[in-house]
């Protein structure tokens, strides 16, 4: 059935009823609405749920059921937000009360991991992470003062490139979990197995698993939290244990290091190491912690991504990368590196990022919201605790807002054109909102900035380049392989990096 309204309050009171009618039946109902997907007696629209790639069976379904449409499993349902209008009047104008997180009993509590930034309910903690978050690098003012970090790492990154490219995927995620530590917490990483990039990959690994909300039947269905260890098919409790550690570590080992460094009376310029100089109470030394802890799971991931596919589209459109040079040589010459105050004159870079980050859209789906009480949206009946999924892919590839947009085309964001800023909606909603995007802004741009002015990327001869995306809740793209080569005379280059 296409999209339907509820226009009356009567129609409204009804399906509230028919709502506690679902409960009462023990989730037996499928889903009622009439801009619902139709689905089955008791599993609801279980067999809807796409497994990987989701962003595209949202889409789909939305060219049947329109760009706001639900589904129910079990009882739960499901809310799929497909256009960037309707998720702005609802996750940012009614944010009140679209600004939970689902529940994912593995994670936050089978693996002790309910009070990381990205799990909590909209709580007291939650406001004094964001708050901390904030004061830190929630401002243009906060991020300059990280700005003389992000040159020396982007250099070390080049510097490295120097030496080969052959693995450049490592390279770049090494880099950014190098970018996120000695923001956080004043850490230089080693140039090779660095203990602390090692937990923290681990930790995330076991994160991303825990919180699949259909990689653990505890995560459907709650009441198996109640099960005693001894019993039969409970292994996944030992192992969340185990996970347990690993995260808590990711936390405790980099914290410790800068409470310890400041012990010594060494300087510490981190995000932790200025809040900790705040004479914090043991309640918020605890909270900086989790917030911190954040961080590496946020931005480590993500920004490596971005960049690794910057670098993937240059090889492909040689066309363009000549462009940025072009606007490099004119702007910076050739006497000095990029710095992050060169952002703003280097407009044609600023466009080609935004492209890199519409046409691959990292976080497809964004990560979930949850509704704290009833709504009644654009007639749609929403309950209380249904999970909303902003298609973040679908909203960077509309075509009555993009054109071409399975195009890869920088000029679409040049004066003239200017079509929508992928900024608004690929960083999230509301209160939940990414509270590191300047800081991901600010290591995307620093960092490519530095590769187009020290390097030639090109395909290998009979190997080009291919994008693909790849599934998860981050996507990443599929790993290519391409040949970089340094522009510019090499002893001068070095100097450079090394002055
Ligand atoms: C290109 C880079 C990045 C992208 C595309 C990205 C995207 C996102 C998205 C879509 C969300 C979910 C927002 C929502 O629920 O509405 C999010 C949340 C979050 N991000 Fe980022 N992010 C990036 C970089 C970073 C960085 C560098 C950090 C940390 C320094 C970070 C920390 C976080 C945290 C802690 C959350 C959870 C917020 C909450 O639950 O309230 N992210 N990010």
């Amino acid at each position: 059935m296409p999209t339907g309204q509820l226009s009356s309050q009567a129609e409204v009171d009804c399906a509230r009823k028919s709502l506690w009618w679902k409960d009462c039946l023990a989730h037996t109902a499928t889903s009622f609405h009439l801009d619902a997907v139709r689905g089955y007696p008791l599993i609801g629209n279980l067999l809807d749920i796409p497994h990987s790639y989701e962003w595209l069976t949202w889409a789909k379904l939305g060219e049947v059921w329109g760009d706001l449409f639900s589904l129910s499993v079990f009882g739960n349902t499901i809310v799929v937000v497909n256009s960037y209008t309707r998720a702005v009047k609802m996750l940012n104008e009614k944010n009140h009360i679209y600004s939970e997180r689902p529940y994912v009993p593995m994670a936050s509590v089978t693996c002790e991991f309910g009070e990381t930034m990205g799990l909590l309910p909209n709580d007291r903690r939650f406001k004094a992470y964001r708050k901390m978050f904030h004061d830190g690098l929630g401002t243009n003012a906060g991020i300059k003062t990280f700005f003389p970090q992000e040159e020396d790492l982007a250099k070390s990154f080049i510097g490295k490139l120097m030496e080969g490219s052959e693995d450049l995927h490592d390279h770049c995620f090494h880099h950014s979990g190098a970018i996120i530590l000695r923001i956080a917490y004043g850490y230089d990483v080693k140039d090779s197995s660095d203990p602390i990039i090692a937990i923290s990959t681990l930790a995330m690994d076991h994160f991303s698993k825990a919180t699949v909300q259909g990689g653990f039947l505890v995560n459907t269905i709650p009441f198996l939290l109640k099960v005693p260890e001894w019993f039969p098919g409970t292994g996944w409790k030992a192992v969340g244990k185990m996970w347990a550690k690993n995260l808590r570590a990711m936390e405790d080992v980099p914290f410790a290091f800068t409470k310890d460094q400041i012990a010594q009376g060494r300087g510490n310029d981190s995000f932790v190491g200025r809040w900790l100089g705040e004479s914090l109470s043991p309640r918020e030394e605890k909270e900086l912690k989790h917030a911190a802890g954040a961080m590496f799971g946020g931005g480590s991931e993500t920004t490596a991504i971005t960049i690794y596919t910057f670098i993937l589209m240059m090889c492909i459109h040689q066309d363009i990368q000549k462009d940025i040079q072009k606007e490099i040589d004119s702007v910076i010459g050739s006497d000095r590196l990029p710095t992050c105050e060169d952002e703003r004159d280097l407009p044609y870079l600023e466009a080609v990022l935004k492209e890199v980050e519409r046409f691959h859209t990292t976080v497809p789906c964004s990560l979930p919201h949850c509704t704290s009480e009833d709504d009644v949206h654009d007639g749609m009946f929403i309950p209380k605790g249904s999970i909303i999924i902003p298609n973040a892919w679908k909203m960077a590839h509309d075509p009555a807002v993009y054109k071409d947009p399975m195009t890869f085309d920088p000029t679409r964001f040049l004066e003239g054109r200017k079509e929508q800023d992928p900024s608004e909606y690929i960083f999230g909603f509301g209160r939940r909102i990414c509270p590191g995007r300047l800081l991901a802004d600010a290591s995307i741009f620093i960092t490519t900035a530095m590769i187009i002015f020290a390097f030639e990327i090109s395909p290998i001869p009979g190997e080009p380049p291919l994008y693909e995306n790849l599934p998860g809740l981050i996507s990443r793209v599929r790993p290519y392989k391409c040949k970089i080569t340094p522009r510019r005379d090499i002893s001068k280059l070095r100097a450079l990096i090394e002055g």
